[in-house]
């Protein structure tokens, strides 16, 4: 329901918009149709022994329409606040959206609804608020209004006006349901225009060599060019069944006034004003008509932008909360590459909640797409995530945990802006030492509010890294995952990582994705990974008595680092 959608996507934030705006439009609505109905008394003392009985009715005409007029314009300006309240959850859900983007994603409908619902629908969705949900309003209550007013008049009109209101809202309602079924598969189409394309970028030179490529696209060029034929033929048949519809209801109604002039029931002077109470309402409903496309469209962005904020709120974590370390527990988990390429398979992993796990294994093993599942940036393909004993999807995840990638990309901005990303409240000194970034500030003119980054002062790769594991630890989250963040790290560096790493034990559970000794003599337990399966896990020492891929593994990494435990 169009209704519960704008409130679900404006929120709280703007509730007393949404009412004065629903509020002043229902209030104006009965004034214009009071003053109309009024023409009846106004023109039968026009046209008797009394004219200047109707002045009264001329001003209380004026009063109505005065008021109706002023309460207009503050439900168009409420209006319009409401409106941009649209714009901004497209663009708040729209970007945290597109940050919880995985690649698989881009192979669908996803990502090419999302583009539409932040760069176009959203920002159009601001002007259809009034253009739209006004006429609606004004419509919806004009007639039955008008008719309750009737009922002073003669009961007949006034059934006749119900009547009439039925039929010009059940036109309304055919003609959107045929547009909205026609755009539907016209976005079909344009998804699949979409699909092809990137696919056609993908595998250009497979595609090209066997000449299908470019007979593909043209399939699909055709076939949306052809639905899109079918959405104008359809909205044209809607607009003439308003249309008819309209001027079957006018007919009725002069003629049951007609009627009732000859039998004597009504003056002529009501008669020929009931014309004009007809006239009114055939002529707001009208606008009605023209409202079916972009009606039948607002109401898919506004579903759409319900589903987006949805998710959004999921995302977020409650607030007030400060989560402990979670255990994760994964089962039977595969994920399979949208080229086809099996990453991870069968893999089941029980994570005690504040332990360090440390995952290893030869380079395409699998490693970072298992650190980006239990991340929540991407969703496994089978299987299942838990986190804390409680199933999850993956922006439950993406809201529970905090990630240092390999290399830690810097926004322009200061180190304050670039640390914390998410307005959480943080104990910057504490997270400034636990991530030992209280040295790399001290080199720095102007400590927490130096300008890094593009056009601020360039960061060594292991300053990055510091910056990066403070952004991590500044974010409340239960699960910390590090992704082979020490190999961009001088020696000095790591240990003060691993320094770190121990000194949060306990509060956080820790996954780290590396092959270096030092990291991996730290952790409670290892996961060795071998084409996307769990090769062996346990405790260092257990693996290295055990003598197997892990044992292996181990004297190389040693042998080839010269370092020592
Ligand atoms: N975006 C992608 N599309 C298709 N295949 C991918 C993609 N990313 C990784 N792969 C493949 O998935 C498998 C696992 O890759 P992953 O990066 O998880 O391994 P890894 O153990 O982290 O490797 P490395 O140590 O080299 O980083 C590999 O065969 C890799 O080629």
């Amino acid at each position: 329901m169009i209704f519960a959608d704008l409130a679900a996507v404006t929120g709280d934030a703007h509730r007393v918009d949404r009412t004065a705006f629903y509020g002043l439009t229902a209030a104006s609505t009965v004034l214009q149709a009071a003053a109309t109905v009024m023409l009846v008394p106004l023109f039968s003392a026009l046209f008797g022994d009394a004219p200047s009985d109707a002045w009264p009715w001329v001003g209380a005409m004026v009063v109505c329409l005065v008021v109706a007029w002023l309460a207009d314009m503050s439900a168009t300006r409420a209006g319009l606040r409401v409106g941009f309240g649209v714009i901004d959850a497209a663009e708040r859900s729209g970007v945290a959206a597109i940050r919880r983007l995985d690649t698989a994603d881009l192979h669908g409908d996803r990502a090419s609804t999302l583009r539409d619902l932040v760069t176009t629908s959203g920002p159009d969705a601001v002007s259809a608020v009034v253009l739209m949900f006004s006429p609606l309003i004004h419509a919806a209550l004009l007639v039955p209004v008008l008719s309750i007013g009737l009922l002073f008049v003669s009961w007949q009109l006034a059934v006749a006006g119900f009547v009439a209101g039925a039929a010009l809202f059940g036109a309304f309602f055919a003609s959107r349901r045929a547009v909205s079924l026609a755009e539907d598969d016209f976005a079909a189409a344009g998804r699949d225009l979409d699909d092809r394309m990137l696919e056609f970028a993908w595998a250009q030179p497979t595609l090209r060599a066997s000449g299908v490529g470019p007979r593909l696209v043209a399939d699909v060029v055709a076939r949306s060019r052809s639905r899109g034929l079918r959405l104008l033929a359809w909205q044209i048949p809607g607009d003439i069944l308003f249309s008819i519809v309209g001027q079957l209801v006018l007919i009725a109604l002069g003629a049951t006034a007609g009627a009732l002039y000859l039998s004597g029931d009504l003056e002529g002077s009501a008669a020929a004003a009931l014309i004009v109470v007809a006239l009114r309402m055939v002529e707001s409903t009208g606008s009605l008509s023209l409202l079916a496309t972009p009606f039948a469209a607002t109401e898919r962005t506004l579903a759409d932008l319900r589903e987006l904020v949805a998710a959004d709120d999921g995302a977020r974590p409650a607030r007030g909360r400060e989560p402990g370390p979670a255990a994760v527990s994964l089962a039977s988990v595969g994920y399979v590459y949208p080229d086809g390429t099996q990453a991870l398979r069968d893999v089941d992993l029980d994570i005690a909640a504040g332990e360090i796990t440390v995952i290893v294994g030869r380079s395409g093993s699998g490693k970072s797409t298992l650190l980006d599942v239990v991340a929540g940036l991407r969703e496994p393909s089978t299987g299942a995530v838990d986190v804390a004993g409680e199933p999850t999807d993956a922006a439950d995840r993406l809201a529970g945990s905090s990630v240092v990638f390999q290399t830690t990309l810097l926004r322009p901005g200061s180190v304050r802006d670039n640390v914390v990303t998410d307005g959480h409240d943080v104990d910057l000194a504490d997270v400034a030492d636990l991530a030992r970034l209280d040295t790399v500030l001290a080199g720095l003119p102007d400590g927490w509010e130096s300008r890094i980054g593009e056009g601020g002062n360039a960061l060594s790769g292991g300053e990055r890294q510091r910056v990066g594991l403070a952004r991590a630890l500044a974010k409340p989250a239960g699960v910390l995952l590090v992704d082979e963040a020490t190999s961009a790290l001088d020696v000095i560096t790591e240990r003060a990582v691993v320094d770190s790493l121990r000194r949060i034990r306990g509060s956080r559970t820790i996954v780290v994705v590396t092959h270096r000794p030092a990291l991996i003599a730290i952790a409670d337990s290892v996961l060795v990974l071998d084409d996307g399966r769990v090769a062996e896990s346990g405790p260092v020492d257990d693996l290295l008595n055990r003598g197997g891929v892990f044992a292996d593994l181990w004297e190389r990494w040693r042998a080839s680092e010269g370092w020592q435990v």
